[in-house]
C-alpha cells in the first residue's frame, strides 16, 4: 500500500501540493486526473522518493520512503511521459533487462521478465533494435516495458498513453488490468479518461494542489466542473 498523509510540497513560495492525503491499496487501480499544474506529477514523484515533501509523510508497504529510498524504488515502479533521457542501454532488450539484472535475478528469470514485458507493449520482436532508432511512441513503450519487467508492488504511469498507437495502448491496458487483478497497485496519471476509466476503482481529481474529488464513479458534470473531460463525452471534434 502507498499511504500519503498531509503532504505539502512547495517550489520556492509556490505550493504545488497542499496537505494531500491519499492511499493506494494493493490491487487497486487509481486514475489521477486534474488540469495542468494541479500537482499530479509533484505528488506521484514522492511515492518513490524522487521528490521529498516539505511536510507530511509517504509510506510504502508501511515504511516511510525517506527511511529506505531503495526499497521504495523497488516497490514503486514509475514511468514518465517522454522518457528520452531514461535509457541506460543502447538496445531495447538490454535496456529492459537492466533493472532485473540489478535485482540479482538469475538469467532465466531475467529472460522471462524481458520477454513478457516486451510482449505486453507489442515489441516482442524488437529486442535487438537500437533505442536511438526508435520513434517517440516506441521509446515510451520500452520505458513501460522496463517498469513492467521490475514487477513492482505498485506501478505509477504518468501520462503513459500519449504517444501510443491504439494496439499498443490496448495491450498495455490489458497488462495493467491483469497486474491489478494479481495484486499490483496501479496509478495512472492522465488527462484522457476514455478507455482507462473502465478499469479504475477510483478517480482522484486534483485542483490547485488539493484533492477535490476521490470517487469510484464521479459524475460527468463534476468532472467537467473540475476541468477534466469525462470519459463519455464523445470525440469532441
Ligand atoms: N521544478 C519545478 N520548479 C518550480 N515549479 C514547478 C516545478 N515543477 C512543477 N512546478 C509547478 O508546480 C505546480 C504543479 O506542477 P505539476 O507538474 O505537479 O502539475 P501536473 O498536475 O502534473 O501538471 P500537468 O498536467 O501539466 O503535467 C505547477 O504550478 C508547476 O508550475
Amino acid at each position: 500500500m502507498i499511504s500519503v498523509r498531509n503532504l505539502t510540497h512547495r517550489y520556492g513560495d509556490a505550493v504545488a501540493v497542499d496537505e494531500v492525503s491519499l492511499t493506494v491499496d494493493d490491487g487497486s487501480f487509481v486514475l489521477l486526473a486534474g488540469p495542468n499544474g494541479s500537482g499530479k506529477t509533484t505528488l506521484v514523484r514522492q511515492f518513490n522518493g524522487l521528490l521529498s515533501p516539505d511536510s507530511g509523510t509517504v509510506e510504502v508497504n508501511g515504511r516511510p520512503v525517506e527511511e529506505d529510498v531503495v526499497a521504495a524504488r523497488t516497490a514503486v515502479g514509475m514511468v514518465f511521459q517522454d522518457p528520452r533521457d531514461g535509457f541506460v542501454a543502447s538496445t531495447v532488450g538490454a535496456d529492459v533487462a537492466f533493472g532485473p539484472e540489478n535485482l540479482g535475478l538469475d538469467r532465466a528469470e531475467i529472460t522471462r521478465r524481458v520477454e513478457s514485458a516486451l510482449a505486453a507493449v507489442r515489441m516482442a520482436d524488437r529486442a535487438d533494435d537500437r533505442i536511438e532508432a526508435l520513434s517517440g511512441g516506441e521509446r515510451e513503450r520500452v520505458a513501460i516495458a522496463g517498469a513492467l519487467a521490475m514487477e513492482p508492488d505498485h506501478l505509477v504511469l504518468d501520462e503513459p498513453f500519449t504517444g501510443l498507437d491504439w494496439p499498443a495502448r490496448t495491450a498495455v491496458l490489458d497488462r495493467l488490468e491483469h497486474l491489478r487483478d494479481s495484486g499490483t497497485g496501479i496509478v495512472v496519471v492522465t488527462h484522457d479518461l476514455r478507455d482507462v476509466s473502465a478499469l479504475a476503482d477510483r478517480t482522484v481529481v486534483m485542483s490547485e494542489g488539493c484533492v477535490e474529488l476521490d470517487s469510484p464513479a464521479p459524475s460527468p458534470a463534476r468532472l467537467r466542473e473540475l476541468g477534466v473531460r469525462p470519459p463519455d463525452s464523445g470525440r469532441g471534434c
